[in-house]
């Protein structure tokens, strides 16, 4: 299957910074060991790609696909758009494969990108499910559109959903589930289209996790065993290493405040005194959430940065409603609190020995820049897969202390504040887990398991 510079890797995104980021830093590995790679990329998330591609000229080749024509009205939900991408790019992807001189030898994708399975399935070829998710999030979602949990009383979004198969047995109200499970209606060309992508993912040959053995050992065997084949690995945390000359810091748009500007903010202050908060690169905060955050952050005298997110063509706000930063807030926290509009270079800012805490969304990549930073977490779930990783934060692993949840539990602004005082002290059991967690997870990237989970993994594809 392979050649002597290596195999060829068709990696294929979704179009979603949250999934596009760890799949390049996977791609990045894959080729330090020599593979020639090829990644599927929509026009507008080339420059996410730019840092690697001048870091791999030779070895990394971009396959740019257009993005489908927005239809009049616009679709009416993302898993329309997902099908419309589907329709246009399967029949251009088989022509590509067909016309290459020497075509990739194997298709990784995104989780969202089931259907790849019927494509490599018909070029003869093995597909391997990247999750960017952790394996006890993605143990949910597999159980979800496995088992099709039915509301039994559509308008209680307290009913209990069971997941007794799953370790740990979890429990999540209805309201806790992700979008596209709860707001598509069974039968709909949505919901069928969503089931059989996520099914299509129980055919695949392999699977490669975001995560680690040592943090989420369980659920890992669990998904084994869902999938019923030993070929899963976890190789994460997948994050830019540190003596890589790709930098994190602008690979995913703008930023109001220069890099450099907010490292020399931080070098000023003292070590673990400083609160990161930050909603991921989707997620925008409704008029109540903003109020509660500032006014906590105002009464709480922390220092901080906080990274906010406008609106654009990808927020994924609860609603309409989006929460701005009121006129004075930033004059009167100056010297103490850094407010970052666009894009955070978050990775160096939860590296720098002066951050101690980390008021997050527990978006999955995030979950791992905090743990591998040693950072204690503010849990605020929102959406998606974001309850389990909170959940697996405060109630396992004991690193993370419970903020908010969504807009369901928005905390009364004090009681933010005091949590925003306590998450920074030196007293709280979180900060001595995390370091130990932190230890781990550089551990196993540098010989530990996930670097022999990957050389097992190119090892059986190229076998
Ligand atoms: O200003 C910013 C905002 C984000 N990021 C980076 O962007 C990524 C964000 O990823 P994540 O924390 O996982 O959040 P989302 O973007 O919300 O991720 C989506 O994808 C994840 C992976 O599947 C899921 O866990 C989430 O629930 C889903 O919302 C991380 O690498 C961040 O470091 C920055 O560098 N600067």
């Amino acid at each position: 299957m392979s050649t002597a510079t290596g195999a060829h890797i068709l990696v294929y995104t979704y179009p979603a910074s949250g999934h596009i980021i760890p799949l390049l830093d996977l791609t990045h590995r894959l080729l330090r060991r020599g593979h020639t790679i090829t990644v599927v990329v929509l026009p507008t998330d080339l420059p996410l790609l730019q840092p690697l591609l001048s870091f791999h000229p030779s070895s990394l080749h971009p396959l740019v696909l257009p993005a489908p024509e927005r239809p009049t009205p616009s679709w009416k939900s993302r898993m329309a758009k997902d099908q419309a991408r589907r329709d246009l790019h399967y029949p251009l992807l088989l022509n590509w494969f067909h016309s290459h001189l020497s075509p990739p030898i194997v298709i990784i994708s995104d989780f969202f990108l089931g259907w790849t399975h019927h494509l490599a399935k018909q070029l003869g070829l093995p597909r391997v499910i990247f999750s960017p998710s952790g394996a006890s999030g993605l143990s949910v979602l597999f159980s979800l559109w496995r088992d099709l949990p039915k509301n039994e009383d559509p308008e209680d979004m307290n009913f209990q959903v069971l997941f007794p198969r799953i370790p740990n047995s979890p429990v999540y109200p209805w309201w806790q589930l992700p979008h596209r499970y709860k707001n598509s209606k069974e039968g709909d060309p949505d919901w069928q289209f969503n089931k059989n992508n996520m099914l299509d993912n129980f055919a695949s040959w392999g699977l490669v996790v975001n995560s680690f053995t040592e943090l989420e050992r369980v659920y890992l065997e669990h998904l084994s065993t869902e999938l019923g084949h030993d070929r899963v690995w976890a190789v994460g945390p997948l994050l830019p290493l540190e003596d890589d000359a790709i930098g994190s810091s602008n690979r995913g748009g703008s930023s109001s405040i220069p890099c450099e500007q907010v490292m020399t903010w931080l070098d000023s202050r003292p070590d673990s005194s400083v609160v990161y908060v930050c909603f991921g690169s989707r997620t925008t905060l409704n008029t109540k959430q903003m109020d509660v955050l500032v006014s906590a952050l105002d009464q709480s005298g922390v220092q901080f940065i906080f990274c906010v997110r406008g609106s654009d063509d990808r927020h994924v706000g609860l609603d309409d409603d989006i929460g701005v930063i009121p006129d004075g807030f930033e004059g009167r926290v100056e010297g103490r609190g850094l407010v970052i509009k666009g894009w955070a270079p978050q990775v160096a800012i939860l590296r720098h020995r002066a951050v101690g805490a980390f008021l997050t969304h527990c978006g999955w990549n995030s979950v791992l820049e905090g743990i591998t930073a040693g950072v204690v977490m503010l849990t605020w779930p929102m959406g998606a897969e974001q309850f389990a990783n909170a959940k697996l934060l405060v109630d396992e692993l004991g690193v993370g202390i419970r903020a908010g949840e969504s807009v369901e539990n928005i905390p009364e602004s004090s009681e933010l504040a005091r949590l925003l005082v306590e998450s920074v002290s030196v007293t709280r059991p979180e900060r001595v887990r995390v370091k130990g967690l932190s230890d781990a997870s550089l551990g196993v990237i540098k010989g530990g398991s996930s670097d022999k989970d990957l050389d097992e993994f190119v090892e059986r594809l190229t076998r």
